[in-house]
């Protein structure tokens, strides 16, 4: 490993995120903000960065630039690296690495406590005998849905299997395995299914300064759905989901996937000539969206930037840069 290198640990990390096998806007952070302590370890074992904190530095700022490049749309990942990055401190080398794994160790315990706690808010939104839809699958919807069933509510769902990667099929199981009756059905259907659901909850990538709900592409237009047929529609978002930028005028980068995800290459080959895309998000305008549920309580998503203020202040530090 040389200062610029990062730990294989950390290489492997960024390979899983990029290809999916870690996947989630909160497990992501997770899994970026303990590499970061990976590269840490290793960076305080090994020449030249054992023994210089400037090599040391430069080293995590690299290894959380790999990580940066993974994906594009969930702020929760560069959000992980700006919490611990931000809170790399001291002059030796072991000081760096204490203050590194420290921060992870922080970061992953606030994110597991701000899902209990935005479990509880969302909680209350759900009655007993609810129906939910769900779309794709969010940990932070099924906190919310498995606090329901931990208060003593019935609820039962109807889960959309989200193509083109079918994550609904992790949701019908896990919703499963806490006792939850499951109808699974395609995207196209959820209309039709949305007459007899009482509540649909969605995740989120991330949220912009306008109340804007980044997520799962289908969420918008299952939002305009849910609105037609007066059924309300939340997001369940811990704050790691607010994206800084966006209070500066930027807009969120839609990740576009491979097209192999959409199609099977002999298959795209018989058809001749097409261009085949795949988005994997997209944007739900804030007045389609009921409300979105944070560990901070519950807002309508046009008040959201208020938070967002007081978290992120104006600015979005880029700690992973090179000086
Ligand atoms: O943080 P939690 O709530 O687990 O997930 C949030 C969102 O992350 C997922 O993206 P992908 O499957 O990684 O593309 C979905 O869009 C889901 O709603």
């Amino acid at each position: 490993m040389t200062d610029t290198d990062p730990a294989p640990a950390v290489g492997e990390t960024a390979e899983s995120i990029a290809t999916m096998e870690i996947r989630g806007a909160a497990t992501i952070a997770s899994a970026a903000a303990e590499a970061l302590a990976d590269q840490a370890e290793a960076a305080a074992d090994a020449e030249p960065t054992a023994s210089d904190p400037e090599a040391f530095r430069a080293s995590l700022r690299a290894a959380g630039r790999t990580l940066r490049e993974t994906r594009p749309t969930a702020v929760s990942l560069p959000n992980a690296l700006r919490y611990v990055l931000q809170r790399m401190e001291g002059d030796s080398v072991d000081a760096l690495r204490d203050s590194v794994v420290d921060a992870s160790e922080a970061f992953v315990r606030q994110l597991d406590r701000a899902q209990e706690d935005l479990g509880q808010v969302g909680a209350n939104r759900l009655a007993d005998g609810d129906t939910v839809m769900t779309h794709c699958h969010s940990t932070d919807a099924l906190a919310c849905i498995e606090a329901a069933v931990e208060q003593g509510k019935s609820i039962s769902a109807v889960v959309k299997e989200t193509r083109p990667r079918q994550q609904g099929h992790i949701t019908a199981e896990q919703l499963r395995d806490i006792g939850v009756p499951v109808t699974l059905i395609v995207d196209s259907a959820a209309r039709r299914y949305l007459d007899e659901v009482d509540h649909v909850v969605v995740g989120a990538d991330s949220i912009a300064a306008d109340g804007g709900v980044i997520n799962k592409i289908g969420t918008s237009g299952l939002a305009v759905n849910a609105r037609e047929r007066g059924v309300p529609i939340m997001t369940a978002a811990q704050t790691i989901k607010l994206h800084p930028e966006t209070l500066t005028g930027h807009t969120v980068e839609i990740e576009m996937r491979s097209e192999a995800e959409v199609i099977e290459s002999e298959e795209r080959e018989a058809i001749g000539e097409i261009t085949v895309e795949n988005p994997a998000f997209d944007v739900t305008p804030p007045r389609y969206m009921d409300a979105i549920v944070t560990e901070q309580g519950q807002f309508p998503p046009e008040s959201i930037v208020t938070l967002m203020r007081e978290l992120f202040g104006e600015g979005a530090a880029e700690p992973w840069a090179e000086p």
